[in-house]
């Protein structure tokens, strides 16, 4: 039986609301205990942590996360669900088969100091990695993991930090995500799950998870991103809505840059409203890649934590199963301070507002505090351009309305 859990929104902390279960005709049954915290699964072990450290454009990020996290004790009341590595055949629930022969194949054979242009799109934004093929089966396994863990009701909340690898498709590596972890995360949810919506706050548009899913129904992606013309990856129009039975489930919000919190939120606020009400979804998977922060070398979005816990929060109000990812993030410190920031969100305890003394704690400075700076820089979403895409938004769901 999948225990369900509710949540009741209280500043500051989340104080989750007994869990209920789901009673014989279907309705939720509160049991009368007290309060007790949503179920939280939080995917860790050193072999991922390696694993996650291997491309070089977040050298490192993986343990500074992991140790910042630990560093405020926010694991105690969490499952820690020691990932398992995929098997090749749980690759190819999403990638094709000959793209995971040929990453056994390279597995050992190249470096990224190799400048080759391989096949499968190993070799230009995606360097060949050594160990690839282990790379992939172990970021796929801790997202795997996590949905398991779900799907047995094991967690009402389950946390993967080194996943989100949002871009990878079916046949290719792209925009340096080699295995894309969201989608096989996905399909495992679908076997507990009838439908599922997919939130992709990444600054980059989730292009590889929706292509995944652009064709059914049973998946609703919905991706906010920076759309500017050179700006990777170049889809995610408002125009781009899904096809076939799958029409009207990929929704887009292409904003540009600049975007601050305030703005953000209401942004997001509007349409997570009409997705709610077009789409009634069983489990819910949020990837939070966090280079639409402040600071980061990206610099496209001016986003501070408050905007990606606004999201998460609103998102965990349905009180559906949810599996939270990773993604990109460029700033070391400040994906750090994000991703702490998320997970004390959804165990439900407040942190410190300065960063406690541990391992990388000089990675913090100047400030040494756990909070993100924005900065002045203009936000050139006009009110227009804005309520432009709202109104296409709205336009396209209300076709699920009527359906
Ligand atoms: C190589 C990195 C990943 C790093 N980077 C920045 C940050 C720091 C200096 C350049 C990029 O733009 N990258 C990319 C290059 C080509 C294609 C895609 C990406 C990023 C994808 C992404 O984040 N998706 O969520
Ligand atoms: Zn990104």
């Amino acid at each position: 039986k999948t225990q369900m859990f509710s949540l009741v929104e209280k500043r500051p902390t989340q104080v989750l609301k007994k869990r209920s279960s789901i009673s014989d005709n279907g309705v939720f049954s509160r049991e009368e205990d007290d309060n007790l915290q949503v179920q939280v699964g939080y995917v860790y072990d050193e072999n991922l942590v390696r694993h996650a450290s291997k491309v070089s454009n977040i050298k490192g990020r993986a343990l500074v996360v992991q140790k910042l996290i630990e560093s405020y004790d926010l694991l105690r009341n969490t499952i820690i669900l020691k990932p398992t590595p995929a098997t090749s055949e749980e690759l190819c629930s999403f990638h094709s088969s000959d793209y995971i022969e040929y990453l056994k194949e390279i597995n050992t054979k190249y470096t990224p100091e190799d400048d080759v242009t391989l096949e499968y799109g190993i070799g230009y934004d995606c360097p060949p990695l050594d160990g690839i093929f282990d790379y992939c089966c172990a970021i796929g396994g801790g997202t795997l993991t996590a949905a398991k863990a779900l799907n047995k009701g094991e967690v009402d909340v389950a946390i993967n930090w080194f996943g989100g690898w949002h871009h990878a498709q079916r046949d290719e590596a792209d925009g340096f995500c080699y295995v894309n972890d969201a989608v096989l995360g996905i399909l495992e949810l679908r076997k507990c799950f009838n439908y599922v919506i997919y939130v992709d706050l990444d600054v980059h548009h989730g292009n590889g998870v929706e292509a995944g899913f652009e064709r059914t129904h049973k998946v609703m992606t919905l991706s906010l991103h920076q759309y500017e013309s050179g700006f990777y990856p170049g889809t995610g129009s408002t125009a781009d809505v899904g096809t076939g039975v799958g029409q009207y489930h990929s929704v887009n919000v292409p904003l540009h840059e600049g975007i601050g919190d305030k703005h953000y939120c209401n942004v997001f606020d509007q349409v997570w409203y009409k997705v709610v009400d077009s789409f009634e979804f069983d489990a819910v998977v949020i990837q939070c890649g966090a280079d639409g922060l402040s600071g980061d070398p990206l610099g496209g979005f001016n986003l501070t934590q408050e905007a990606y816990g606004h999201c998460v929060r609103k998102i965990l109000m349905e009180s559906k199963p949810t599996l939270i990812l990773g993604g990109g993030g460029y700033n070391i410190a400040n994906t750090s301070r994000c991703w702490a920031y998320l997970t004390s969100l959804v165990v439900g305890c407040e942190l410190d507002s300065d960063i406690p003394e541990h391992d990388f704690f000089s990675m913090y400075g100047p400030s040494y505090e756990l909070a993100i700076t924005p900065s002045n820089r203009k936000d050139t979403n006009t009110k227009e351009y804005v309520d432009g895409i709202l109104k296409e938004i709205e336009d396209n769901l209300t076709h699920l309305f009527t359906a």
